[in-house]
C-alpha cells in the first residue's frame, strides 16, 4: 500500500449542473492506495494516523487530479498532427487518409502505436476511446502496445467501403471477419474493450452498418464510435447518400447503432431532432475543440446539447487536434465558449476539469471505476508538478485558491508540466515508469 500525500482536485459531482462548488478541493488530502484501488481518502493528518505504518510519498510540491479521459483520438494520425489549412475533406485526402493508407506495413503500424500510446500516458490520459486502423494488424498492434503500457483503453477496427484510398476499402464481410477476431481476442482482455468502429456515414454503405450492427450485437457490452455532423460539406453529402435517412444520425440510427454505448465525435451541427435522439437513447457527444477549430469546422453549441440532455466529453481528435493534451482541449473548449457570447456556456475551471476527466469516463460507462479519486475507484492519476521557475509554476506560487489553480493548470500546462502519470495504480510516464522494450522494427 501506498499513502500519497497532495492537493487533490477532482469532480464527483457535473459542476454543469452544481456549479463551481462541485469541484472537491482538498489542500492536503491522504489517499490510501492497495492494490492500485483509492483504499482510503481524508485529510492527511487523519489517515496518516489511521495507517501509520504505510510509505508516505509526498505530491505537495504540485497538484494531484484524476487521469484524463479522451474520448476521441486516431491512433494512426500521431505523425501528422499540425496539418493546418483544410477543410475536413480535403485534410482527410490530402493528409489523414495517405497517413492511415502507411499502417498497411506492420512494422510501421507498431511504431506508431508505441508513438501514440506513449503521447497519450505522457500528456496525462489514462483511459481513451481509440480510432483505430483500417488494417486489423495494425489495429491488433494499438492494442498490444496498451496492453503493454497499461492504458485503459476501448479501441476498434475502422471500417469503410467507399470514398476511401483503394487499399483501406473493405468489404462488410471482411470487416465483420476481421473485427469479430479482434474483438474476441482483445475485449475484455485487463483493461481493453472492443468499440465497433465505421469511420463515417460518408466512407460507409448501408451494408456495411448492417454488419457493423452485426457485430456490436455479438456482445452486449461492446461500444460504438463514429463522426457526426462536424462539416458542413460532409453533411451535405451524407444527406445525398442516404436519401431515406431523417438526418446524419439517423444514418447510424437506422441500424440500431445509436445507444448508451455510442460515442459520436463533433456533431458541431446538429439538428434539435437528432440532440433528442442522443438524449433519448443516452448516446454520447465526443466535443474536440482544437480539432473543430484547426478544420474550421465550427463552434461546438455546447448550451443546446446540454439544455436536451446530451452527455458531453473531451476528445483530443489527433491528428486534426493539436496534441494529445486534455488540457489544451479544455482551454480551447472554454474559448470557443466565451467566442459564442450569450450563447457560449460558461466553462469554469471545475466543469473543465469534470469535463477533461468524470464526464469522459460518464461517456465510456466507466464512471465506476476512474473519473475521480473517490474511495472505491482505480488510482488512475496525473501529477501536474511544472518545472522550477516555468510559467505555470511561478503563477501557481502565487494562486489564489484552488479554482484559481485549476483555471491556471488549464490555461498553462503542457505535457511536460505532467511530472507522473498512473494507472490503477501504477506508474506508465514519469521517471519511475517501466523503459518500454525497444522497437520490433528489425523484426519485420
Ligand atoms: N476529424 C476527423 N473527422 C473525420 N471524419 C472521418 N474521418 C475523420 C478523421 O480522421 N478525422
Ligand atoms: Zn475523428
Amino acid at each position: 500500500m501506498t499513502l500519497y500525500r497532495a492537493a487533490v482536485m477532482d469532480t464527483p459531482r457535473d459542476p454543469l449542473v452544481e456549479g463551481p462548488d462541485a469541484l472537491r478541493a482538498d489542500a492536503d488530502a491522504g489517499l490510501l492506495v492497495r492494490d492500485g484501488v483509492v483504499a482510503a481518502r481524508g485529510p492527511f493528518a487523519a489517515v496518516a494516523a489511521a495507517h501509520p505504518e504505510e510509505e508516505v510519498v509526498d505530491l505537495r510540491a504540485g497538484v494531484l487530479l484524476p487521469g484524463f479521459v479522451d474520448t476521441h483520438v486516431h491512433y494512426p494520425q500521431v505523425r501528422i498532427i499540425g496539418g493546418l489549412g483544410m477543410p475536413l475533406l480535403d485534410w482527410l485526402t490530402s493528409c489523414a487518409l495517405p497517413e492511415e493508407a502507411r499502417l498497411a506495413d506492420a512494422a510501421h503500424a507498431r511504431a506508431v502505436a508505441r508513438e501514440f500510446v506513449d503521447g497519450l500516458v505522457r500528456a496525462g490520459t489514462t483511459t481513451a476511446l481509440v480510432f483505430g486502423s483500417h488494417f486489423p494488424g495494425a489495429t491488433d498492434a494499438v492494442f498490444a502496445a496498451a496492453e503493454a503500457v497499461g492504458l485503459r483503453m476501448t479501441a476498434g477496427l475502422v471500417v469503410g467501403d467507399r470514398f476511401l484510398p483503394e487499399p483501406l476499402l473493405t468489404t462488410p464481410d471482411a470487416a465483420l471477419a476481421h473485427g469479430r477476431a479482434l474483438l474476441e481476442k482483445w475485449h475484455g482482455r485487463g483493461r481493453l474493450r472492443y468499440a465497433v468502429t465505421p469511420r463515417f456515414s460518408l466512407s460507409t454503405s448501408d451494408a456495411m452498418l448492417e454488419a457493423c450492427a452485426e457485430l456490436l450485437a455479438a456482445r452486449e457490452d461492446v461500444w460504438f464510435t463514429s463522426h457526426l455532423n462536424e462539416n458542413p460539406t460532409e453533411i451535405e453529402e451524407v444527406r445525398r447518400l442516404f436519401p431515406g435517412a431523417g438526418h446524419y444520425l439517423d444514418s447510424y440510427h437506422q441500424h440500431g447503432l445509436v445507444t448508451a454505448r455510442s460515442v459520436l465525435a463533433h456533431n458541431v451541427h446538429p439538428t434539435a431532432h437528432e440532440l433528442e435522439v442522443l438524449a433519448g437513447t443516452g448516446a454520447a457527444v465526443a466535443h474536440c475543440p482544437t480539432s473543430n477549430c484547426s478544420l474550421g469546422s465550427g463552434l461546438f453549441p455546447l448550451a443546446a446539447h446540454l439544455d436536451a440532455g446530451v452527455r458531453v466529453a473531451l476528445g483530443s481528435d489527433v491528428g486534426a487536434g493539436s496534441g494529445f493534451c486534455l488540457l489544451k482541449e479544455g482551454l480551447q473548449a472554454y474559448f470557443v465558449q466565451r467566442l459564442l457570447g450569450p450563447h457560449g456556456v460558461d466553462l469554469g475551471p471545475a466543469a473543465l476539469l469534470h469535463l477533461a476527466t468524470r464526464a469522459g469516463a460518464l461517456a465510456l460507462g466507466l464512471s465506476d471505476q476512474v473519473g475521480d479519486l473517490a474511495v472505491g475507484k482505480q488510482f488512475d492519476a496525473v501529477w501536474v508538478r511544472p518545472q522550477p521557475g516555468t510559467t505555470l509554476d511561478v503563477v501557481l506560487r502565487h494562486g489564489a485558491d484552488a479554482p484559481d489553480a485549476l483555471a491556471k493548470i488549464f490555461t498553462l500546462g503542457t505535457p511536460s508540466d505532467i511530472a507522473v502519470v498512473w494507472v490503477a495504480g501504477r506508474t506508465v510516464s514519469g521517471p519511475s515508469a517501466p523503459v518500454p522494450p525497444p522497437l520490433p522494427l528489425e523484426a519485420a
